[in-house]
């Protein structure tokens, strides 16, 4: 026998063993730092997993690492597992978490997206199959409305068309069709509402328009009549399932019907988005529809603060009807959430304001703009923020305010676009809107009656305006010979368009080289300096932004790659269409259509964020601010279940990690006098609240603290302490914070106390308080030896696991308050205690209210 047959054996044992060693090495890495529960609902052989959690309990973590489990270990491709997120923004983090796992390539063509990207793919690819036109457009919230203005208008309905525009969407999520709905009708408005419907569908259908609700709708007749679209996909993963409303429960049933293997995470607490039609019943459901189903609970929050926890449970469980659940801090008690009193809500932006820039200087480089959130239940109340931080020259970012791809110089640039793209079919608006942008002499009266005769004759607005420049046809209404002119422009600007995106035979359309063109052609930048002389540049370098994304596609279409979120596997005997060169730009419109996320993240400059509660869920910070939260602001003067208004606040709270604050002014800034949200008026919740912001000054343990919930390195002492000196005020002192401090306060709100002592005469720094200043703790803090947080290690993985002296663990609910309130209690005693015998001692600091001067002195 030769020698090499004899070591075959050997060689092949050793490959074996290097596989095994491989892939061990790699699950280890897959599950480290997950706890038991999550690894169990990581590697479940069941089919249909519920992974059901209160917040930050790591669902969002548990689901990502399933999914590379899915690839790694049970070697499903990753183009036959679909992942459906809530938000863009959820799903770019969880595709950056997957990629770690199971590297770029592979989760690249992983069919990853939110519910209505996952359906336009499946729609662009197989939509044939339903009769769906292959360039189909998305009609816009803003397009849906202008279509509902113009039917109600010609037919003089009394229905008001924002309102026609919500009810068709719940009727839609609801799966309930023009023709089911009239079937139902039951009176006049009904029978008046379902013409409305269904002019507003057959309107969509002439202009191969789908409207969101579409994409769902459409998609699920397409898997329902042909599931072979679906035949290789072999698991569907739902994050944030709660949210979920009846269409998109079908469509994730018909997505996964061929191997019936799902996992949800979510969590009924966080159940926000009724308004969207979101069913919190589908937990149910999905336990009827599905016998099979393993629920894994998991329980440990790793997000939150102990104290931070202990609030927002305590609000939570106002709640009566909803089932006691166990929620496990895992970080020390931290600081006690701000319950902040405000004269007005211009005093509360500047509040804000001041304690970010106090929180920030003190925790010495801990914490930058980024870790600072301002979450408000409805956006105008941003206003005032807005212009609070704009004075300050605080970079800030909005998130669910004004999208980049909202901003009007970015719809006028993209409606071009949409009209180059397909000025046959579709489009009507945004031939309307911008016919006249920039000034064409094409008054609106004129592009109003040119709307309703091509709507009127069933043509579309483009082929009207081509022949009305081309002279083949003389508009109904009057056309002065100005407006003739422009329309002649307009059209030369829209057919030397698509000569671009048209090019010779077998040239693919060049995106950036059609972009130029237009911008060229309609003198937009001149065009941006005359109608916006004040911030005209900021518009241009929004439109050079676009260009800019413009041009990362290109490149990414020459090279041959997948550009978008297009792939899709191969079936045996559907036909799947081909993309050409001149997909390029319907695409690139599909893609920004569909796009809602905030614009300008990760830039350089670090940012404050603002957002609405509802844009903040499955996002964490830091620092977190909740203002106005006042009975009508929140709950809502105009919702009907505060049950839901409450998990609001609730998921809001559970958004911090470090300090959370809330506060309320007296009076809005309409100047109405405010009463305290209901939620949080109770006295025993009020109990587990700080009456100001935390003192970072003179406790020493409170940026510790934080840190180790951070999970970033402490500062240095010396860094502390210089950065003492570079505030006027340590604590949160500008402000009168309680009811009696506030009681007498003059109408010139806004001017700290100090100011106004100041302008009228007296001098001193500040008002007589009931608040007293503090002094600096020693170095052997009471808050950091009473709770300390350790590493465990458990089969391979860590934890942060907190142990505190005289109290347990965790807590399971919001009666354990008492422990906690008396910890920070003794510890507050034993600091006064020290305080007055240091005091006996003869040491510089007086005990009671002379903090600031023996900060100097220490310093
Ligand atoms: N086992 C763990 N050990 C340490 N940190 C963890 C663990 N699991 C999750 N985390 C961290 O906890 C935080 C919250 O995790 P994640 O966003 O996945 O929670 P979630 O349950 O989806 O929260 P929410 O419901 O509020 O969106 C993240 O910072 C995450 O990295």
């Amino acid at each position: 026998m030769d020698e090499s047959m004899d070591s075959a054996p050997h060689l092949i044992s050793t490959c074996v063993a290097f596989i095994c060693n491989t892939s061990q090495s790699a699950m280890d890495a897959l599950l480290e730092g997950l706890n038991d529960a999550q690894k169990s609902a990581v590697t479940s052989p069941a089919n249909v997993v519920q992974v059901l959690a209160p917040p930050g309990s790591g669902k969002t973590k548990t689901l990502t690492a399933r999914v590379a489990y899915h690839v790694n270990h049970e070697r499903l491709q990753p183009w036959n597992i679909i992942v459906c997120t809530f938000t863009i923004k959820a799903a770019r983090e969880m595709k950056e978490r997957i990629k770690g796992f199971v590297g770029e390539k592979l989760e690249a063509k992983l069919i990853l997206g939110t519910f209505h990207s996952v359906a336009r793919r499946f729609l662009s690819r197989y939509g044939q199959e339903i009769g769906i036109d292959k360039n189909f457009g998305i009609a816009d919230t803003s397009d849906s409305t202008a279509i509902l203005k113009r039917i109600v208008a010609r037919h003089q309905y009394t229905v008001e068309p924002g309102h026609a525009r919500s009810r068709i969407s719940k009727l839609k999520a609801k799966g309930v069709s023009a023709d089911d709905f009239r079937a139902t009708a039951k009176n006049v408005n009904d029978n008046e509402f379902a013409m409305v419907y269904s002019s507003y569908q057959e309107h969509l259908k002439a202009s191969n328009l789908l409207d969101y609700d579409d994409l769902l709708v459409r998609c699920v007749d397409l898997l329902r009549k042909s599931p072979s679209c679906v035949s290789t996909i072999q698991a569907v993963l739902i994050d944030e399932y709660q949210d979920t409303n009846n269409i998109q429960y079908e469509l994730m049933q018909l997505l996964a019907q061929s191997t019936r293997r799902i996992t949800i995470v979510g969590d009924p607490d966080q159940s926000i988005y009724s308004f969207r039609s979101a069913e919190i019943k589908n937990l149910h459901r999905m336990r009827t529809d599905y016998p099979e189903s393993v629920v894994i609970n998991l329980e440990n929050n790793y997000r939150s603060s102990g104290c931070i926890l202990n609030s927002a449970m305590a609000v939570i469980e106002q709640d009566e009807s909803r089932p006691q659940k166990p929620l496990i801090a895992t970080h020390g008690v931290g600081e006690p959430p701000t319950l902040r009193h405000l004269v007005s809500a211009t005093g509360e932006a500047k509040w804000i304001i001041e304690e970010i820039k106090r929180t920030k200087t003190l925790a010495a480089g801990l914490l930058s703009y980024d870790d600072y959130a301002v979450l408000i239940r409805s956006s105008h109340l941003s206003a005032q923020i807005e212009r609070a931080l704009g004075q300050e020259g605080i970079p800030y970012r909005m998130v669910a305010g004004t999208k980049f791809f909202d901003r009007a110089e970015i719809k006028i640039l993209l409606d071009y676009l949409r009209v180059v793209s397909q000025p046959e079919h579709k489009h009507n608006d945004a031939v309307a809107r911008v016919i006249n942008v920039p000034s064409r002499k094409v008054g609106d009266a004129t592009v109003k009656a040119l709307l309703e005769e091509a709507e009127v004759k069933k043509v579309t607005l483009w082929k009207l305006l081509l022949d009305v420049a081309r002279g083949r046809r003389k508009p109904e209404s009057k056309v002065s010979a100005q407006a003739q002119k422009g329309i002649e422009q307009f059209v030369n600007v829209i057919l030397t368009s698509r000569e671009r995106l048209h090019p010779a035979e077998g040239e693919n359309c060049d995106l950036l080289d059609l972009i130029y063109h237009v911008l060229k052609k309609i003198s937009f930048e001149s065009y941006l300096k005359q109608a916006h002389k004040d911030n005209w540049q900021d518009r241009w370098a929004n439109v050079e932004e676009l260009v800019n994304q413009a041009a990362q596609m290109t490149t990414a279409f020459a090279n041959g790659e997948d550009i978008l979120d297009d792939a899709l596997p191969i079936v045996q005997g559907v036909e799947q269409r081909e993309d050409t060169g001149a997909d390029i730009l319907s695409k690139f419109l599909a893609n920004v259509t569909l796009s809602s996320v905030a614009d300008q993240e990760g830039g350089e400059v670090a940012q404050v964020t603002i957002s609405t509660i509802h844009a903040a869920k499955g996002l964490e910070w830091p620092v977190v601010f909740m203002p106005a939260l006042y009975d009508g602001s929140i709950p809502h003067s105009r919702a009907d279940d505060h049950d839901e208004e409450r998990r609001l606040l609730y998921v809001g709270m559970t958004r911090a990690q470090g300090l959370l604050y809330l506060s309320c002014p007296m009076k809005q800034s309409g100047q109405e006098k405010t009463k305290l949200s209901r939620f949080i008026s109770d006295k025993k919740i009020q109990k587990l609240f700080s009456e100001r912001g935390p003192d970072l000054a003179f406790k020493r343990s409170t940026i510790p603290d934080l840190a180790r919930i951070l999970r970033r390195p402490c500062p240095a002492d010396t860094d502390l302490k210089t950065a003492h000196s570079l505030l006027e005020r340590l604590e949160d002192d500008k402000y009168p914070a309680t009811r009696e401090e506030m009681d007498g306060e003059d109408p010139t709100w806004g001017a700290s106390w100090g100011d106004k002592f100041n302008s009228s005469g007296l001098s001193g720094d500040g008002p007589k308080q009931s608040f007293k200043r503090r002094k600096v703790e020693g170095s052997n803090s009471i808050s950091s030896e009473t709770v300390s947080t350790t590493m465990r290690t458990v089969s391979g993985f860590s934890t942060a696991v907190t142990t505190m002296s005289s109290v347990k663990t965790g807590f399971t609910s919001a009666l354990d308050l008492g422990n906690l309130q008396s910890m920070q209690k003794e510890a507050e005693r034993i600091r006064s205690k020290e305080a007055r015998d240091e005091a006996r001692e003869g040491k510089d600091c007086q005990a009671t209210s002379d903090g600031a001067r023996c900060h100097h002195k220490l310093l």
